[in-house]
């Protein structure tokens, strides 16, 4: 009896039956598996000669949770570190549908046109509920991949914002490293994430849609003051009346904040993300921003506070992870919490026994 032809375990993992794809399968795993990890010091050479795979394989290192891969991104990152600082980075956020992909699309392309070097990173905690990236999404910036000037990354996945922006804090480094001069972070406006981007970047850029009604209703206060620049987009068809009227507003609205220390007063512009219209102007403003905090010292003082900072904050993240995660003290943390419902003991004397224990260890 002639027994039934089985797939074999490969054929029903990469869905080829013929016997030459399969063996070609199996050719190109072990040539992966064979493929030697390149050593830090071969990373780092990769990365400043302007190595965009070497980047991609440097930002996963630093994505990583395993200890080893992020021992070996330290060192990838300390080496970087003295080719980095180098760029101007620029955060752009926006409500969902105000058009983010398609302007840093439109914009990412203008960039490179006038012969700069632009990295697209994220910053999207929601990717780690949601198990993948919403935001810098490489099929929704179709042009601007294949552009040979441009490196795309989608957003890190992280349990907190703290992790999420601490790994893009540094592919922002690996990302200068390698030669880019114009990074770009985007980040949806709806949570706390614009605040952990406006601490890492130079220039803040807030993307708005005209619309029906209060021009300035659901703006949140904070996010407004953060604005270097708002740029009104889809001013194109019957909408061009509509963004003339909306900048105008905003420009009043603007007037009403307190001055910034940089000395800069934020400056409204309408822009066609789709027709490509008004791009050139959003880089105009950016331009004489740059120009003026520069010649002012207000640049380099702005990245020494936020690299102060950052610092303070992933000390803070750190001790907080250490102190939750240690076995003792999480045993302790529940009998102290019911201690404290009970009225056994007072919050206060709860957490002093906690932290005391704590640095005991
Ligand atoms: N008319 C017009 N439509 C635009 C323009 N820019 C973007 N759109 C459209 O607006 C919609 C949302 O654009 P996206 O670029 O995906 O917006 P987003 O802010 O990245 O969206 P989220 O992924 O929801 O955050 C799409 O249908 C775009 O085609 C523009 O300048 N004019």
């Amino acid at each position: 009896m002639k027994t039934p032809n089985k797939k074999s375990a490969l054929s029903e993992v990469h869905g080829v039956d013929q016997p030459e794809a399969v063996s070609s399968v199996v050719a190109h795993q072990i040539q992966q598996f064979r493929r030697k990890k390149p050593s830090t010091e071969e990373l780092v050479t990769r990365i400043l000669n302007g190595d965009k795979t070497a980047l991609s394989r440097a930002i996963t290192l630093v994505e990583s949770t395993n200890p080893e891969h992020l021992e070996k991104a330290n060192e990838v990152i300390k080496d970087c570190l003295p080719h980095a600082n180098k760029s101007v980075r620029i955060g752009i956020t926006g409500v969902p549908g105000v058009g983010k992909s398609t302007f840093i699309e439109a914009f990412g392309k203008y960039l490179t046109s006038i012969g700069k070097k632009v990295a697209v990173l994220a910053v999207d905690p929601s990717s780690s509920i949601s198990h993948g990236s919403i935001l810098g999404d490489k099929t929704r910036m179709e042009e601007l991949v294949k552009d040979e000037n441009a490196f795309i990354r989608p957003s890190a996945s992280g349990d907190t914002l703290g992790g999420v922006a601490r790994k893009t804090r540094e592919s922002i480094i690996l990302c200068e490293a390698c030669g880019f001069d114009t990074i770009i972070i985007e980040t949806v406006g709806v949570g706390q994430s614009e605040t952990a981007v406006h601490s890492m970047v130079d220039f803040f850029l807030l993307l708005k849609i005209s619309g029906a009604g209060d021009e300035l209703q659901g703006i949140k206060r904070g996010i407004m003051e953060m604005a270097d620049t708002i740029v009104i987009n889809k001013a194109d068809g019957d909408n061009i009346q509509k963004a003339k009227l909306a900048k105008t507003e905003f420009n009043r609205a603007l007037h009403l904040f307190p001055a910034k220390s940089s000395g800069w007063i934020p400056k409204v512009t309408t822009c066609s993300a789709y027709e490509q219209t008004g791009i050139d102007a959003v880089w105009e403003i950016i331009s004489s921003y740059f120009e003026m905090v520069k010649a002012n010292s207000y640049f380099d003082e702005k990245r020494q506070s936020q690299n102060q900072f950052w610092m303070m904050e992933t000390i803070n993240e750190q001790l907080k992870t250490r102190f939750y995660n240690h076995p003792e003290i999480s045993t302790l943390l529940e009998e102290n919490k019911k201690a404290v419902q009970n009225n056994q003991l007072s919050p206060f004397a709860a957490a002093q026994i906690l932290l005391e224990r704590y640095f005991k260890n």
